[in-house]
């Protein structure tokens, strides 16, 4: 309740002008019975009607056009208040942590953005004004009702105390059930993702019917929590409807009666006819107004989730090559563990010199992209430290960290858009100039003269227009124009025929005289030249030196270069 107070609070000046037109014309509404007795009894007494038929009519019109105003500006208010939110999602999703997200389903988080935001839309604005209205113009009714007859006052707050009961035990339920259905809707975004994210694997797999029927489960569980609230708002409604007609029924008996015997003014009886019929409104308001709430609250326990996730503060959009000449990396005894796996990195310590070029290597699994997520702060490490001439990264803020790297990551993937955006992604500001230089680098020149729309060709979602290849090329031409000081390159030529790879080996071998190239290659070919050879086994360094120094040293490097037959000497050893 508080967090939903705590999103309309920043809209509370709407919120109060709303709540006194509302009341307004509750006001205007409630005097309507009031009204209708003078002119009945002007009518008695054969007085001038101009007067109590003129007051009548402008209460009439009053009443409905402050009706219409609080209602756009609540609706305008209830939309604001689910853009803000939704804007404030949509800031902390970007920004959460990466072992946030390992743990949590995208298709899930989208949902809470889309749909469980709009459950706000209600219940922040609308909800909070039908409940005060709705209290004041109950309250009003029973003023008036009591100033018109207290026997029949007493009559119709009996019935209407008994469906209240009723009504408190229901509306809580209400609210479980809505946080079911929202979860469910949930669960049927997280399985389409995954279903639509690995399209080809799906019907390679022939498992359409599979994801279709698991999907198909969850959206079930939406129908059926759906179902359980459409019971319980018919039970709502229902309610509602007993808590009009009875006191109706009561006070047209018992009224009737009274005045039949002349204990009571006909006038009176049909004013209070009336305040019981104008009384309806507000009471529905009410217990609309609480049952939306419920819905919003529902709603609000899986939006606050988010807000309870962890983000990254120290990132900013800062997109300014930072210059400066290649740093010195050092990995001081990094020790890391994935939630609920055994240690990642275990003790792990090598110094990268400034401006070489240090290859690491080992067996699938060893350890060696989890390294490069330390060294970009989307992990910290458990104990050990990584200095970048001389400074921790863990006291940089994260922002200035990344903004030295440029990234290639295992599988290159490419965001939707097209070319050009993908490759000034990371370098919004690069001239034209320096984009001919990567693209000439990397070899993606001719690819780009090759296509009728060149550097304005979409590339598909996760860049499913482009060759692995190409893809690989593009993601290394994306790090290098942002003239990193420190290039992070891992498996980044496994597609690559071997002219590309010679080609992109020069690329780097260029780019390596500004910057600290660090890479990781299955392929030894790609390494041979490097300053530096890191091998990585099972989270541990076994070995470090150059090619040569390694078929010498190292046993497991010896075995991975003559599995590559690169030394067929190697093998007969
Ligand atoms: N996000 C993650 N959550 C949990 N465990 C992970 C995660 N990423 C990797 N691992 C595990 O950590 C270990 C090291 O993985 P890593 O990706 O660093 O290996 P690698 O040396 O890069 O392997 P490859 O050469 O196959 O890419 C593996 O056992 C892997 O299963």
């Amino acid at each position: 309740m508080r967090t939903l107070l705590g999103y309309a609070k920043s809209h509370w000046i709407a919120l109060t002008v709303g709540l006194v037109i509302a009341l307004a014309s509750a006001a205007a509404n409630l005097a309507q019975p009031l009204a209708t007795k003078t002119v009945v009894d002007a009518l008695a007494d054969g007085s001038s009607l101009a007067r109590p038929v003129l007051i009548l009519a402008i209460l009439v019109v009053v009443g409905s056009l402050l009706a219409g105003v609080y209602t756009f500006l609540l609706d305008r208010t209830a939309e604001k208040v689910v853009f803000s939110v939704r804007k404030q999602l949509i800031g902390r999703l970007l920004r959460l942590r990466i072992p946030e997200l390992d743990r949590s389903a995208p298709g899930d988080l989208t949902a809470r953005v889309t749909s469980d935001s709009t459950l706000l839309q209600s219940a922040t604005t609308q909800a909070l004004i039908s409940i005060v209205k709705g209290a004041a113009g109950g309250v009003g009714a029973v003023i008036v009702m009591f100033a018109l007859d207290a026997r029949l006052s007493g009559l119709t707050l009996g019935a209407l105390a008994l469906v209240g009961i009723v009504i408190g035990v229901l509306l809580p339920k209400i609210r479980r059930v809505i946080t079911r259905a929202q979860e469910a809707v949930g669960e049927v975004g997280a399985g389409l993702d995954r279903a639509l994210g690995a399209a080809r694997t799906v019907k390679a797999s022939g498992a359409e019917a599979r994801e279709e029927a698991a999907v198909t489960e969850a959206a079930h569980k939406a129908m059926e929590a759906g179902f359980a609230g459409a019971k319980y708002n018919a039970l709502v409604g229902g309610i509602m409807n007993l808590a009009f007609s009875v006191p109706f029924l009561l006070v047209l008996g018992a009224g009737g009666a009274w005045a039949a015997t002349g204990s009571l003014e006909l006038s009176t009886l049909i004013a209070f006819l009336l305040t019981v019929f104008y009384m309806t409104e507000p009471l529905s308001e009410l217990v609309q107004g609480f049952s939306t709430l419920q819905q919003g609250l529902g709603a609000v326990k899986r939006i606050h989730g988010v807000e309870e996730l962890a983000i990254e503060t120290d990132v900013d959009d800062t997109v300014e090559p930072v210059g400066g000449t290649a740093p010195g990396i050092a990995v001081h005894s990094v020790r890391f563990q994935y939630a609920g796996r055994s240690a990642a990195l275990d003790g792990v310590s090598f110094e990268a010199p400034a401006g070489g070029r240090t290859a690491i290597v080992g067996p699938s699994g060893a350890g060696k992209t989890t390294l490069f997520a330390l060294l970009q702060r989307f992990y910290e490490p458990e104990s050990g430290l990584i200095t970048v001439d001389g400074t921790d990264i863990a006291k940089m803020p994260r922002a200035e960290v990344r903004r030295r790297i440029g990234y290639v990551e295992q599988d290159a993937p490419a965001l939707s858009g097209t070319l050009e955006s993908n490759l000034r992604y990371a370098a919004p500001d690069a001239t034209d100039d320096d984009l001919t230089e990567v693209l000439q680098a990397t070899r993606l020149m001719d690819l780009v003269e090759r296509l009728p729309d060149g550097l304005n060709t979409m590339v598909g979602t996760r860049g499913v227009a482009l060759s692995g290849g190409e893809r690989q090329r593009l993601a290394i031409a994306r790090a290098l124009l942002r003239r990193p000081q420190v290039l992070l390159m891992d498996e980044a030529t496994s597609q690559l025929d071997a002219r590309n790879e010679v080609a992109l080996r020069e690329a780097v071998d260029q780019a390596a005289e500004r910057c600290t190239v660090l890479l990781i290659a299955h392929r030894l070919s790609t390494v041979v030249s490097a300053d530096q050879i890191v091998v990585l086994e099972r989270g541990r360094v076994v070995a470090t030196g150059t090619h040569d120094q390694l078929l010498e040293a190292s046993p497991l490097y010896r075995e991975l270069a003559a599995s590559q037959l690169l030394v067929p000497e190697a093998v007969e050893q």
